[in-house]
């Protein structure tokens, strides 16, 4: 089938850069993104390109060659859907909050309800593609809903789990290690693979049985985070130790088996993905009695809480075993650099624990302002709202969230930290001037001959 028409329901973080790709990437095919998210249709529309609802480096620029020509955002679904050969569900999976498999299992309903409607409003043959990550063998519970329509549309169901990463979306979708399909139609899996091929080179693109591309993007995601909770783990050590954790880090991946990537120590990964998807890789062991299986994957999530933890607890100790009425510069709230997505950022808990203690925070970061920092920490529900406000705000510059403070706490490793004037920042704080750097950003040797007491995770 030669597809002209793409339909994705979802303008998310993965919605819309990937469709912006494919778009750019295949001027002769139409592609709408549709979402039910008025507020959010209307930001990727929006004539200020600053003003899109995903930051991402290079994204702003194919919006700009793509939108109105080939690419649409908005919110008429059924239209998207009857026009398009083919349709990509990019919708949210978050970790369930309710019922059975509550903390574990992802919640599928808006997987769910993208199936109905298209079984509801299909009126001719289409390549149903899944984009989501989902637990293995969800396809079987979008076949069967699509195929008991009875009004005689062919479905075809493809699994294409996304990998790209955010703060460089761009760059993943245009060089992409591999792109995964999965699925039983031979015709559909050509057409998808031929709307990849106008940019992905051929031994690119990877085709499998609709449950090994299913399982294999839970299982990246899992074996991404293991590294990053085995090197963390290998941090609190070498604090014990006086080793120095990006001294291992290189030393071990210079042996080609290990490799250098993904091994920088942190305070703790973030990001949407890799603990909800873990956790939904423990709840599927278990649910096939894998006891053992699951309990190793968990740990991943368990080491992951404890260097979150212990950085805001070593923080508390080292003021002198108390925060309370003290400020607290926090530098970034992303859970990564480049990027305004702040899902499961370690900076939510921490700054969530120095509220506890009574701290003042101040909070800089370059691509998220007051009102999401406080929507994130509302939303643990641990104190109310006013409270929140009242303990924590965001500064307008790096400079007046430090002026004042006692301790400044790195939380996201965004490059302009690096540039910024540390005599300055030292002169205006209080003294001891201490700075907890959770991403081993700065240089320790000129943070201590400025006088600052500088402690880094895993030195
Ligand atoms: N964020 C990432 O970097 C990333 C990378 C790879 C895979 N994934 C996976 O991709 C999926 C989407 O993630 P995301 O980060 O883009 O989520 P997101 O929350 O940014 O976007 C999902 C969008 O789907 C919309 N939506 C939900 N139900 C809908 C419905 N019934 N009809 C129309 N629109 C609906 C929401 O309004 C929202 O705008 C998830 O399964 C995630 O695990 C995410
Ligand atoms: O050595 C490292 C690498 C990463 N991180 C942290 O780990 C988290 C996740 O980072 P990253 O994986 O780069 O970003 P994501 O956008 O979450 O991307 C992951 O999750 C996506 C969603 O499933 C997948 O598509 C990607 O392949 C996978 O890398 C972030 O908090 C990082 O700061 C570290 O602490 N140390």
């Amino acid at each position: 089938m030669t597809v002209k028409n793409i339909c994705c329901i979802g303008a998310g973080y993965v919605g819309g850069p990937t469709m912006a790709v494919i778009a750019k990437k295949n001027p002769q095919i139409n592609v709408n993104i549709v979402d039910i998210n008025q507020e959010r249709i209307d930001a990727w529309n929006s004539k200020d390109l600053s003003k899109l609802p995903v930051y991402e480096p290079g994204l702003a620029d194919i919006v700009r060659d793509c939108r109105g020509i080939n690419l649409f955002f908005s919110t008429k679904i059924d239209e998207a859907i009857n026009t398009a050969e083919m349709i990509f569900i990019s919708v949210n999976t978050p970790t369930k909050t309710y019922g059975k498999g509550k903390g574990m299992a992802a919640d599928l309903k808006y997987v769910e309800l993208c199936s109905r409607k298209i079984a509801e409003v299909a009126k001719t043959d289409k390549i149903v593609v899944e984009k989501s990550t989902l637990p293995v063998r969800t396809a079987e519970a979008i076949k069967s809903i699509l195929h008991n329509t009875g009004n005689g549309i062919n479905f075809h169901i493809l699994s294409n789990p996304e990998f790209l990463a955010e703060g460089t979306a761009v760059q993943d979708l245009l060089n992409p290690d591999r792109v995964l399909i999965g699925g039983e139609s031979k015709e559909a899996i050509e057409s998808l693979s031929k709307v990849y091929g106008s940019w992905v080179s051929e031994d690119r693109i990877l085709t499998t049985n609709l449950w090994s591309s299913e399982l294999s993007k839970l299982t990246a995601n899992a074996f991404l985070a293991q590294r990053v909770s085995s090197i963390n783990a290998i941090s609190e050590l070498c604090e014990h130790t006086e080793a120095n954790v990006n001294e291992v880090a290189k030393a071990i991946g210079m042996d080609s088996r290990i490799g250098p990537k993904f091994l920088k120590a942190s305070v703790g990964f973030g990001g949407s993905c890799f603990q909800k998807d873990i956790l939904n890789l423990v709840y599927i062991a278990k649910s096939y009695g894998l006891k053992e299986v699951a309990d190793y994957w968990e740990q991943v999530v368990i080491m992951n809480d404890h260097q979150k933890r212990r950085f805001s607890d070593n923080l508390i100790k080292t003021l002198y075993n108390t925060v309370s009425g003290k400020k607290i510069a926090m530098l970034g709230w992303a859970f990564k650099k480049d990027t305004n997505d702040t899902r499961e950022s370690a900076a939510i808990y921490v700054a969530d624990h120095l509220l506890n203690e009574q701290a003042n925070i101040a909070v800089y970061d370059p691509q998220v302002f007051e009102q999401k920092v406080l929507n994130d920490l509302n939303y643990l529900n641990t104190r109310t709202e006013r409270e929140n406000a009242e303990g924590i705000y965001s500064a307008s510059t790096p400079y007046e969230a430090m002026k004042g403070a006692h301790a400044i706490a790195i939380m996201t490793e965004w490059d302009e930290f690096k540039d910024y004037d540390w005599q300055r920042i030292y002169d205006n704080m209080k003294k001891p001037a201490f700075v907890f750097d959770g991403r081993s950003l700065l240089d320790k040797e000129k943070m201590n001959k400025i006088g600052f007491e500088y402690y880094s995770i895993g030195q």
